[in-house]
Parts: C-alpha cells; sequence; structure tokens
C-alpha cells in the first residue's frame, strides 16, 4: 500500500493554495508535514481524505484506505466514550474497542459523557478513534494539541505500532513527536499569492 500524490493542486474556497505538490508515502513510513500557518497543510490533508476535490493532479488511494484526524475530534457529546468508540466501530465496520479504550488511557472514563471530558482526554478519544477505523492511512492535523507529555507519548506508542503493522501516516504537526519520520515542506509549492489576487479570493462559506 502506497500513497502516491504527484502535480497536486490544492485549493480553498477557489483560490489555489499549494500547486504542483509530489510525494509518497509507502507502508511503514511517518511523513511529517510542515510548513507555516496558511500555508496549506489543512486543505492538503481534507483533499487527500476525499473531503474536496484536486483541481489538478493524481492521488493514488481512494479516500476509502483513510482515516482524517482533523482539528475537531468529531464526538457525540451525548454519547459515553464507549458509545462514541461503538458508533465509529460500526461505522467502519471493525468490532473491538478494548484496544483503543486501553492504547489511549480511556479505560476509567469509559463510561462518561463525551461532553464532561477534558480538553485533552477528548482528543484523546478522538485519536482512539483512528484506531477503530481499520484503516492503513493516517492523515492527522494537530494531533497533539490539548494533550499533555504522557498523552504525546501515548498517541506517539500508536502511532509507531501502526506502521509497525503495515500501516502509513501523514502528520501535520508543529511538535516533535520523536517519531522517526521524513519531512514534507509545502513551502515549495505554495501557490503565487500575487496570482490569487488577481482572480480574487472569497470566503467558501458563503458560495
Ligand atoms: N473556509 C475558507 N475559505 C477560504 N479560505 C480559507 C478557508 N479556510 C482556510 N482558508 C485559507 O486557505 C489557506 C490555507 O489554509 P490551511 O488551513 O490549509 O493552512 P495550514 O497550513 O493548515 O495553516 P495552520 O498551520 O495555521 O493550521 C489560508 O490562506 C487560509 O486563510
Amino acid at each position: 500500500m502506497e500513497l502516491r500524490v504527484e502535480g497536486l493542486t490544492v485549493a480553498r474556497g477557489g483560490v489555489p493554495v499549494l500547486e504542483g505538490l509530489g510525494f509518497s508515502l509507502k507502508a511503514g513510513e511517518v511523513l511529517v508535514l510542515r510548513g507555516p500557518n496558511g500555508s496549506g497543510k489543512t486543505t492538503l490533508l481534507r483533499t487527500l481524505a476525499g473531503l474536496q476535490p484536486p483541481q489538478a493532479g493524481e492521488i493514488s488511494l481512494p479516500p476509502e484506505t483513510i482515516a482524517y484526524g482533523a482539528h475537531a475530534d468529531g464526538l457525540k457529546a451525548q454519547l459515553t466514550v464507549t458509545e462514541n468508540l461503538m458508533f465509529w466501530a460500526r461505522v467502519y465496520g471493525t468490532g473491538d474497542i478494548d484496544a483503543a479504550l486501553s492504547r489511549m488511557n480511556l479505560v476509567s472514563l469509559r463510561d462518561r459523557p463525551a461532553a464532561n471530558l477534558s480538553a485533552g482526554q477528548k482528543r484523546r478519544l478522538g485519536l482512539a478513534r483512528l484506531l477503530v477505523t481499520g484503516r492503513p492511512i493516517w492523515l492527522l492535523d494537530e494531533p497533539t494539541v490539548s494533550l499533555d507529555t504522557a498523552s504525546v507519548g501515548l498517541f506517539a506508542d500508536c502511532v509507531r505500532a501502526h506502521v509497525a503493522d503495515g500501516g502509513a501516516a501523514l502528520i501535520a504537526t508543529h511538535i516533535d513527536l520523536g517519531l522517526e519520520a521524513e519531512i514534507l515542506d509545502v513551502t515549495p509549492f505554495r501557490a503565487d499569492p500575487d496570482a490569487a489576487r488577481v482572480q480574487g479570493a472569497f470566503d467558501e462559506a458563503f458560495l
């Protein structure tokens, strides 16, 4: 399983933010996405996850092979920790949530509604969701926000285990996760801002 990206142009609100991007991510690899704020890391991850179409280029794997961990944790506030994970396990057609609960240190919180979790606990639950997707490619957008040092360690262990098991991960992060990883800096692929001004930027929320 290899994610190959060639000649990719991604856009927000119809305005290209990255152009001509290419990279490959093989089974067993971690790639860390770097670039300044607003450079297009989230836009790239959203495009690879199938949430928006590319403007140009090729993506070798379909979104069905990908689990996307976005900024938001995607939790259902009224459901307990267990119920949230069971919901996702059913969506992805997998069964066992016990490993996910213990690996993200959620066992003692399993009966608590997600609404009553702290920010870091919510994030741990959001990341535990990845473990029940059964999908080989993880795309993660700033996964360690709100996590304490111990939880960052738990999360890094999960990524290590995932890639050791034949998975792969593309992670936008500004911190060092202590993982063996290559760096993909998107800066050289930034689209020309003057070209965007000529086309006229707008907020896609008003489309
Ligand atoms: N809803 C939107 N409509 C229009 N433009 C947007 C929208 N969301 C983001 N953008 C713009 O798209 C560009 C890329 O943003 P993106 O969120 O992909 O960057 P990023 O590298 O992930 O940034 P950060 O490191 O701050 O998270 C930015 O110029 C941003 O202002």
